[in-house]
């Protein structure tokens, strides 16, 4: 059944007179009411403020200039990416740093009209080099608050444990975070995937739920469709992180397509990580046609060249997709997010309020 709606969506919008060129799509996805759910806030640290935080924190920097550093951002995979993105966290020191980190994102993420967000955060980076727990969590949850008050997006934290580390240190990760339980809504897995299978993180993921914290994981990104079906039986997650390597098994699709398990997929960050060659090989256009919850988010936008938006627009101008797609991704980004069902609710009526605007039909 959702198969043959998502279908006949798409069978809609090549006919849809209401869309009759790109650059009117574009206005509507820029327009367009979304939830970004896969979002490192570590990763949207631009190479301008981490100058800035350098200074401010006499923090010495192996690259001459903002320009130095970007030219330093050609990666080949996951894990060249990853060296680079361990060294830009370490200007972080102070929650005011956090917090400026954080707030920028906002700002950027309302210019998108992001209207919910759910960020992931690293504490093991900064923990690690010795910044206070409290620190990163108080930073971080300071901007949230003010983005809900003042932007009127709504923003949750997903503590994230560093799977290249071992169960022993997301123990004492999960502990520290004990006492600001009411700070995060869930826990979820990142860095180095291939070699650090889910079942690593069994125990510790048990212990998060015990909490009541939601459980999501980075699977399939890079490592095989057999770390999605772990993810899934082992961690118990409730949404996967990238899943773009589900497609190699057919069962593995069928499952998540029936038990609507959302994929938060990141099309120009897998570019750039080289997990496709270009935007037209991605395949998150038959992820949808497979009936999939699929979505689009931005990863680590200040390394991947874009935000949501740019995310979407070019996404959809390399696989030709169009307003249906894109009211498709966006409901699936409000069905998949940790939202309550009245702050759902409200975004299912902006979107349709913003397709009426644009004479799209929901
Ligand atoms: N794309 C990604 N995959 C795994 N870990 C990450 N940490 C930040 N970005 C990541
Ligand atoms: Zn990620």
């Amino acid at each position: 059944m959702v198969q043959t709606a998502v279908l006949r969506q798409i069978a809609g919008v090549a006919v849809n007179p209401a869309v009759p060129d790109r650059a009117a799509l574009n206005r509507f996805i820029q327009a367009m009411p979304k939830a970004e759910l896969h979002i490192h806030i570590e990763g949207s640290l631009e190479p301008e403020l981490i100058f800035e935080l350098a200074r401010r924190n006499q923090v010495k920097l192996p690259y001459a200039s903002v320009e130095d550093l970007r030219a330093a951002y050609a990666f080949t995979n996951l894990q060249s990416f990853l060296d680079i993105y361990y060294a830009g966290a370490s200007v972080l020191l102070h929650e005011a740093d956090f917090f400026d980190m954080a707030w920028a994102y906002f700002l950027r993420a309302k210019a998108d009209n992001v209207v919910h967000a759910e960020l992931f955060f690293d504490p093991q980076t900064h923990t690690d080099r010795g910044v206070p727990f409290a620190a990163v969590i108080d930073g971080l949850r300071r901007a949230c608050d003010r983005a809900r008050n003042e932007l009127g997006i709504q923003a949750e934290l997903i503590l994230c444990f560093l799977r290249h580390l071992s169960e022993e240190a997301a123990f004492t990760t999960l502990q520290q975070a004990r006492p600001h339980r009411d700070k995060f809504v869930g826990v979820g897995l990142d860095s180095s995937e291939v070699g650090h299978p889910p079942e690593k993180f069994q125990r510790v993921f048990a212990a998060a739920r015990e909490l009541g914290l939601r459980a999501v994981a980075h699977a399939g990104e890079e490592g095989p469709p057999q770390y999605i079906w772990d993810a899934l039986d082992l961690l118990q997650v409730q949404r996967i992180d990238h899943g773009v390597q589900a497609l190699r098994d057919p069962v593995l699709v069928q499952r998540l397509r029936e038990q609507r398990i959302p994929l938060t997929v990141c099309p120009l960050s897998n570019i750039k990580l080289c997990v496709f060659g270009d935007l037209a090989q991605h395949n998150i256009g038959e992820l949808l046609r497979q009936g999939l919850v699929a979505t689009i988010n931005s990863d680590d936008p200040a390394y991947f060249g874009g935000y949501m938006n740019q995310n979407f627009v070019e996404t959809f101008d390399a696989l030709q997709l169009g307003a249906a797609e894109a009211i498709t991704l966006a409901r699936n980004s409000f069905e998949a997010s940790f939202a309550t069902h009245a702050d759902k609710a409200r975004y299912a009526a902006l979107l349709e309020e913003c397709c009426r605007e644009h004479g799209v039909e929901a």
